[in-house]
């Protein structure tokens, strides 16, 4: 099989070329440099020309603080490219594996975690662009399987625990916030779970919406308390705040647990703890010191 990885370079792109690296299939991989998923003649002329059969879209605007100073850019990558690609893989019969996010979802009193059935409602930019591409694939009516994820990390490029790395290795106090909830997820894992998906040939018939992310629940202070812990920073006091103790200019979700029963139910899969993946991630980016 022949399958196209849009935003490559990314996180969860550089993790996918990881988890495919011994595969018989043929990977192409592409981020902006190679095809840029907003313009349509490209995206067809990529996919006719090298017969592809899956489209994973790893590519994304996932600045949420800056997509509200930048909506435009936002709906064009997040949405307008994910009706180009979806376009292009109905033309050609192809799947479209999209990955979409836990900011669809909002706030709400409720502490049952998200399944895939429940209304989006977002409550910033990126979340509102994120549900307007699902919409869009939808609408185009190409074979897809969309998968929800959350708080993703890696080792590559920026993110949260990359982050958290640094500051509670400089800083002697950090506030961070404990009533947004969710569940972080390594990059990795959810490669391996795509990759596999691929692999095992379990992509006909199995369209529609799934939710992966780690396994657990805890809020952005449990999350930092336990990357200082793996990363030894105890010199760090690290204190709860509300979310308007930390100002911005996005209202993020205050629950967005995703429900994963389907995910394993329908892929056969299991999915790691989130705190025995957080470990292995800090192990590596201490051992390659590339923070
Ligand atoms: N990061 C997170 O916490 C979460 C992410 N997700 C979703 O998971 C997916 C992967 O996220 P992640 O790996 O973190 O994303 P990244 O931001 O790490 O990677 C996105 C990649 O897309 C590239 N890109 C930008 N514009 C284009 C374009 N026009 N054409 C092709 N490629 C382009 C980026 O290049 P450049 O860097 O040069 O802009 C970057 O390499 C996204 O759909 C995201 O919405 C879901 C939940 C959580
Ligand atoms: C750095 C820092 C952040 N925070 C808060 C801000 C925010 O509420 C929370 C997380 O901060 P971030 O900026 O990393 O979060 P954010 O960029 O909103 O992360 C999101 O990215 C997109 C792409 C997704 O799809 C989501 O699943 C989610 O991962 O932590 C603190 O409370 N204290 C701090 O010192």
């Amino acid at each position: 099989m022949n399958i196209l990885v849009t935003g490559a370079n990314g996180q969860l792109g550089t993790s996918l070329r990881k988890a495919s690296a011994s595969s018989a299939d043929r990977y192409i991989f592409t981020d902006v440099a190679e095809l840029d998923i907003t313009d349509a003649a490209a995206v067809e002329r990529m996919v006719s020309d090298n017969g592809v059969d899956v489209i994973v879209n790893c590519a994304a605007y996932t600045n949420v603080d800056r997509a509200e100073e930048q909506p435009d850019i936002a709906e064009r990558l997040n949405a307008t490219a994910a009706g180009i690609l979806a376009r292009a893989a109905k033309k050609a019969g192809a799947v479209l594996i999209h990955i979409s996010t836990d900011y669809v979802f909002g706030g709400g009193a409720g502490n049952t975690p998200r399944n895939e059935d429940e209304p989006m409602s977002p409550t910033g930019v990126y979340g509102v662009t994120k549900m307007h591409g699902e919409q869009k694939i939808e609408a185009s009516g190409c074979r897809a399987i969309v998968v929800r994820t959350a708080w993703l990390y890696s080792e590559y490029g920026r993110n949260f625990v990359k982050t958290m790395m640094e500051l509670t290795a400089t800083r002697p106090q950090l506030k961070v916030v404990f009533d947004q909830c969710g569940t972080p997820t390594y990059a990795q894992d959810l490669a391996d779970a795509l990759f596999a998906i691929i692999e095992r040939r379990m992509i006909d018939g199995n369209e529609g919406v799934y939710h992966y992310s780690n396994e657990g629940v805890c809020s952005w202070y449990d999350f930092t308390k336990m990357i200082a812990a793996e990363a030894g920073a105890s010199s760090c006091r690290i204190d709860p705040c509300h979310s308007d103790e930390f100002p911005s200019k996005v209202v993020r979700p205050s629950y967005s647990v995703l429900d994963k029963t389907k995910f394993k139910r329908v892929f056969c899969q299991e999915i790691p703890y989130w705190v025995d993946s957080l470990k292995k991630c800090v192990a590596n980016l201490k051992n390659t010191d590339q923070i």
